[in-house]
């Protein structure tokens, strides 16, 4: 073999070499697109949680998602990741000024409330610690807002009320002197006295039903609502028990705050982490590409000079000298751009393990919140008492059954169901007998009509349904099934055999019907029910 055919075998082979360094480059750049996908992933999965809370952020996120999508280069992800951060401790810090002021409407009542004359001191020193340790709640308080605001000023009522019976008492004690009328007198403050207190007692029960606590809490919430059930007076025992369920109330608040804390601030913190993760692999690797740019260009010049040189030589030996050296350089360039390379690749694999860490902490997270928010979504469709869906779920669900029917008309039919007498049952055998037979009459309901229908409470003891492609001879079959098993239910309170019907009124909904109209027909034929003796249906043509 020539010398020249050496040196060509040996250009030919460091050629070699270096197409074998570039691929190797790039099957590192592959691997490191592969794992980014999982970051690419978890960041569509967050969008999706997010959505809904403010519309810039779900234009940004929509765009963050379709820039994943179609692999868009990463620094203009890290840019948009940037964005979103932002935008989410924005939202975080929203929130916390809407529940802010929600809870400080909730505090002043609550002030208002303790400067009242009259509040037994026992009261008084529960409502200063139940202020004082809710100062700073703010996380779910907004859940409870309105049934605490409407405790609080039933709370108020009660006092005014305790107080006027008090004077009116006094004054009659005052002026009358017989012993007789005394009595009279005082039998008729009784009367009226335990008329009101069951009207409270009324209100605040069904406020309670509205209200789901945390298992331990619902146990001592179910027993305040039985005591309750046997108050006979206005006095300090009634405004005790208020407190009390606005102290059980607050507890759960508190239990909430410490599992909950703010989702969109943790999320927006380890998005940035993510986010300055992106940006310092980007930079890592543009330097890193500038420094292999450059390498490659040297390499290539070296061996092109090479080439020049064994053509232009004048002698073997000469060229042979040159090219030693040359060979040694080259040597050398290659040897630093594979220890570069295998730095680079450390490090980047480094960077990515860190990465795939703070994606599956987020995943975890996000995870977590997602089946709260579901679960929070689920109780807010569903009636606390008799786990049968709620009012919202029926408008929410008959409101879409009204757009299907106005599409493609069907045999759609809406039925309002009234339990008769009702008032007797809580009357004679308290709230607590009331509240059983409302979730059997909803067990019954679920047990008995099981076909293409919608069963919800309206509230009180009024139900409704909305039945799917059963024409009106299948409703009715379905409604007297239902009706004679509750007319038939062996119901006994305090040892007493008690009978409950209901009434019922239905109809189809029609070409032209809107929701409203369709409800009103509905509810017009529980009213005739009601009318012709109850414990019937009546179906509205
Ligand atoms: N136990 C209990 N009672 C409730 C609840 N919601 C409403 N009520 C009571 O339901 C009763 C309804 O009484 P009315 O509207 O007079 O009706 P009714 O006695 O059934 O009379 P008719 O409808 O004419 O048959 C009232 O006593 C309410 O306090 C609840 O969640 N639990």
């Amino acid at each position: 073999m020539s010398e020249t055919s050496v040196f060509q075998s040996q250009l030919r082979q460091l050629k070699a070499k270096l197409d074998a360094s570039i691929q190797a480059r790039s099957t590192l750049e592959e691997d490191f697109n592969k794992r980014s996908t999982l970051l690419t992933d978890f960041l569509v999965k967050l969008s999706r949680l997010c959505k809904g809370q403010d519309l810039e952020l779900d234009n940004r996120m929509a765009k963050l998602r379709a820039m994943l999508k179609k692999s868009a280069p990463l620094a203009d992800v890290e840019k948009e990741l940037a964005n979103v951060s932002k935008l989410l401790n924005k939202q975080a810090s929203k929130n916390e000024l809407n529940i802010r002021d929600l809870h400080q409407k909730f505090h002043g009542a609550g002030t208002t409330l303790q400067k009242a004359k009259g509040l037994p001191p026992q009261s008084r020193r529960s409502l200063r610690s139940l202020l004082t340790e809710n100062s700073d709640t703010k996380d779910t308080v907004i859940q409870y807002v309105p049934q605490l605001s409407e405790l609080l000023s039933i709370y108020g009522e009660v006092l005014t009320a305790k107080d006027s019976i008090q004077v009116s008492g006094q004054a009659h004690a005052a002026m009358q002197s017989s012993a007789a009328s005394l009595i009279n007198q005082s039998n008729g403050n009784q009367t009226e006295a335990a008329k009101s207190a069951k009207s409270f007692i009324e209100r605040i029960t069904s406020i309670l039903s509205n209200i789901k606590l945390s298992e331990q809490l619902q146990q001592k919430l179910n027993h305040l609502k039985d005591e309750l059930g046997n108050t006979r007076n206005i006095d300090d025992s009634l405004l005790n028990n208020i407190v009390a369920v606005l102290n059980l109330v607050a507890e759960d608040m508190e239990q909430e705050r410490k599992t909950a804390k703010t989702f969109l601030s943790t999320l927006s913190g380890a998005l940035s982490k993510v986010q300055r993760a992106v940006k310092s692999t980007l930079s890592n690797s543009q330097g890193h590409r500038s420094e292999q740019e450059s390498i490659n260009e040297s390499l290539n010049n070296q061996l092109g000079d090479i080439a020049e040189m064994i053509e232009s030589a004048p002698s073997l030996t000469e060229a042979k000298a040159e090219l030693m050296t040359k060979f040694e350089t080259i040597t050398q360039t290659i040897e630093q751009k594979n220890s570069l390379e295998l730095g680079y690749f450390e490090q980047l694999e480094q960077q990515l393990v860190a990465m795939r860490t703070k994606v599956s902490e987020l995943e975890k997270q996000s995870k977590h919140f997602e089946q709260r928010m579901l679960e929070q979504q689920r109780i807010s469709l569903q009636d606390a008492l008799t786990k049968l869906n709620n009012r919202a779920a029926f408008d929410e669900y008959f409101a879409k059954q009204m757009v299907r029917f106005n599409h493609q008309q069907f045999e759609l039919a809406v039925a309002v169901i009234d339990l008769d007498d009702f008032k007797q049952i809580n009357d004679t055998y308290g709230h607590t007998a009331g509240d059983k037979t409302l979730q059997v009459i909803a067990a019954t309901l679920t047990k008995a009509l099981t076909k293409n229908v919608f069963i919800a409470r309206y509230g009180g003891e009024e139900f409704v349904l909305v039945f799917n492609e059963l024409n009106e001879k299948e409703v009715m079959a379905a409604l007297e099934n239902f009706r004679k098993t509750i007319a038939k239910l062996p119901f006994k309170f305090r040892n007493n055999k008690v009978n409950i019907t209901t009434s019922i009124g239905i109809t189809h909904i029609k070409h032209g019907d809107n929701i409203h109209l369709a409800f009103e027909r509905a509810d017009e034929a529980l009213y005739q029910a009601k009318h012709q003796g109850k414990n019937r249906i009546i179906y509205a043509q």
